[in-house]
């Protein structure tokens, strides 16, 4: 009733799963922080910045994203970027946003672990108190790193463990399987942190089937080739397990063709527990909204669609149930609503 599509969208209460905090500097932050820090950057404005992002593939998109992420040094640099996106968040009706951070990508760099958590731990501290949204920290290991290195990051995030939701798994997929960090995850699960992994964005169903098995995951980032493995499907609806699916990245990083051959709409008819996400925002042309917008327009989502897509992302968080309850139920409101 009433509000328009766009209206409907922004307005339902919703959680961000999968957005890496690196991926949401917008090229005026990488230049105001390049500034700020004296480093030149190889753009000669804002607008040559967004002109490098096209991108054929995954690796395409790293090399740029890896290169930006340099202009990242301070605590005062990570709080930025991190508010920055809250911002765009809460616009958006995110309720609450599960940040991965790579801190591979900064301490390769010679940038403290701590500058990074504590930036953004500060950001996420004041985004609560001014705009009521809450967050959690998911560190990703890059996968394209060794084992070894992984286990030195777990080392160097001792001290904050209680303010680490969940490990994650990102960067190249293809060559580096779940299976070369079967020991960190499992050392990551003993010290009581939930986990995550990207699989099936460009790796094969197997890689999937190896983040259930050996990961012992609780959410699968992606996941868009499992319908290619239909015992896969069956297992994974069984399981109820999440999949943060990203639509304008896998557009940008032509894991689809086009929007109109997305499939979102598939994967919910086939229960599959599939929620909306913006992965890498400032490099792929949208925050989550306008992932529920273009994907909503491309594949004649329903409202009823776009308020499973909602609800799923709530229930597929690492919130307390209590304060999935009380988001539900203003979820429920606000469709009955409108
Ligand atoms: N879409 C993606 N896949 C793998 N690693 C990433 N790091 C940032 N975005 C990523
Ligand atoms: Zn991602």
């Amino acid at each position: 009733m009433g509000v328009d599509l766009d209206a409907f969208i922004t307005g339902l209460p919703k959680a961000e799963l999968h957005l890496h905090i690196e991926g949401s500097l917008e090229p005026e932050l990488m230049f105001a922080l390049a500034g700020r820090n004296g480093l030149s950057l190889p753009y000669a404005d804002v607008e040559a910045v967004r002109a490098a992002y096209a991108f054929s593939n995954l690796q395409d998109f790293l090399d740029i994203y890896y290169a930006g992420a340099a202009v990242l040094l301070t605590r005062q640099d990570f709080h930025d970027l991190a508010m920055a996106y809250f911002d765009r968040a809460v616009a958006d009706g995110v309720v609450h946003a599960e940040i991965m951070f790579d801190p591979q990508t900064h301490t390769a760099r010679g940038v403290p672990f701590a500058f990074v958590i504590e930036g953004l731990l500060s950001a996420m501290a004041e985004a609560q108190e001014r705009h009521g949204i809450t967050s959690a920290l998911i560190m990703s290991f890059l996968r394209h790193l060794s084992e070894e290195e992984a286990f030195a990051t777990l080392a160097e995030a001792e001290s904050w463990l209680d303010r680490i939701a969940a490990v994650g798994l990102d960067s190249s997929e293809v060559g580096h399987p779940p299976e070369k960090f079967a020991r960190v995850f499992a050392a990551a699960a003993a010290k009581g942190l939930k986990r995550v992994a990207h699989a099936g964005e460009e790796g094969p169903p197997a890689y999937v089937h190896a983040a259930l098995d050996v990961l012992h995951v609780d959410r699968i980032d992606h996941g868009n080739r499992a319908l290619e493995d239909a015992d896969l499907v069956e297992r994974l609806v069984g399981e109820g397990m999440t999949l943060t699916v990203c639509p304008l990245s896998n557009l940008k990083l032509c894991v689809v063709d086009t929007l109109d051959h997305h499939p979102i709409d598939r994967m919910l008819a086939l229960g599959l527990h599939a929620t909306v996400n913006s992965d890498d925002p400032a490099y792929f042309g949208g925050y989550v909204a306008d992932n529920y917008r273009a994907i909503a327009r491309a594949r004649g989502l329903s409202r009823a669609d776009l308020a499973q897509l909602a609800r799923n992302s709530l229930t597929g968080s690492f919130l307390p149930a209590d304060a999935v309850a009380a988001h539900l139920d203003r979820l429920e409101a606000f469709v009955a609503t409108h």
